[in-house]
């Protein structure tokens, strides 16, 4: 796979998000650094439209609210709200294929107004030095070699989920393998290398697939934290104060609000 510029993407229903769904974000780009498998320029959070219906889904403008306030101390990863902006719900393949061409297309014009979830680096583009001027003309003649890969990054569960019978259809999984590339976080309770030597397809594109250890393993996840605000008893340090905050102040996932 390409060694170049690469935006990682995650998507699911971060509902509500915890601090592993941003850690995932940080060991990605470490391990991909150190490795020089190629060049991290952004992070893109891509939340759910309502329309998936997952239980314990909250509304998308809580969710929305919840992630920026947990990124608020991120200078790289940013929410797109295009997924939940939709008219339903949309294929992981086309919400990969978005980001990608409107991360490559703002490469190439000069437009005024990008989308909020642009990664800081393609935000300058009206600013481009002279010396970077021959190389964006190149590429607007179709020399796409730094066209930038928006590749997913998930939880090795998000991957065996593709082995789920009737959730993902064949030729999406291939055309998010083959064209963009998985990160892929270890997980509790999965075993991602033997799940891609099973599959044939992945077997097949095994060179697009990254995989990660998270040698400070967990299961922080958001079923936990939700358990844990039903109950009444503290999620504190599991994700941001500021989100337990807000899901409180909103009663979410049937929290009780701060007793004055
Ligand atoms: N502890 C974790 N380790 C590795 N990956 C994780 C972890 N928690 C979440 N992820 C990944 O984050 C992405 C978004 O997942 P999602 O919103 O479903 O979170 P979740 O915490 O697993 O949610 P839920 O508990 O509601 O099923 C997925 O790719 C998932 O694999
Ligand atoms: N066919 C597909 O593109 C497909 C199928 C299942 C889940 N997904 C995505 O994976 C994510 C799963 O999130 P959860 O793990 O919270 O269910 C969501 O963003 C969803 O859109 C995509």
């Amino acid at each position: 796979m390409s060694q170049g510029k690469i935006v990682l993407m995650a998507c699911g229903s971060f509902s509500p998000p915890t601090y592993m769904h941003l850690r995932m974000f940080e060991i990605a780009k470490d391990y991909i650094h150190s490795l020089g498998l190629g060049t991290i320029i952004g992070g893109i959070v891509s939340p759910v439209h309502d329309a998936y219906g997952k239980k314990d889904l909250v509304a998308a403008n809580h969710r929305i609210s919840m992630l920026k306030l947990a990124l608020r101390s991120s200078g790289w990863i940013k929410v797109s709200e295009w997924e939940t902006q939709q008219a339903g719900w949309t294929r992981t393949k086309v919400s990969l294929q978005y980001h990608q061409d409107t991360i490559n297309n703002n490469l190439t014009s000069n437009n005024d107004n990008p989308p909020s979830w642009l990664p800081d680096d393609m935000l300058n583009v009206n600013n481009i030095q002279p010396r970077d001027l021959n190389k964006l003309n190149e590429r607007m003649n179709g020399n796409m070699e730094d066209k930038v890969t928006v590749k997913l990054l998930c939880g090795a569960d998000l991957l065996e989920s593709f082995a789920t019978p009737g959730l993902w259809s064949e030729e999406d999984m291939e055309a998010i393998v083959g064209r963009h590339g998985l990160v892929v976080v270890s997980r509790a309770g999965c075993d991602p290398g033997k799940f891609i030597y099973e599959s044939d397809m992945l077997y097949k594109y095994r060179r697009n697939v990254t995989l990660v250890t998270n040698y400070i393993a967990n299961e922080v996840s958001s079923t936990v934290v939700r358990r844990l605000m039903r109950r009444g008893e503290s999620a504190k340090y599991l994700t941001e104060d500021s989100v337990l905050a807000y899901i409180r102040q909103n009663c979410l996932y049937g929290a009780e609000p701060f007793v004055t």
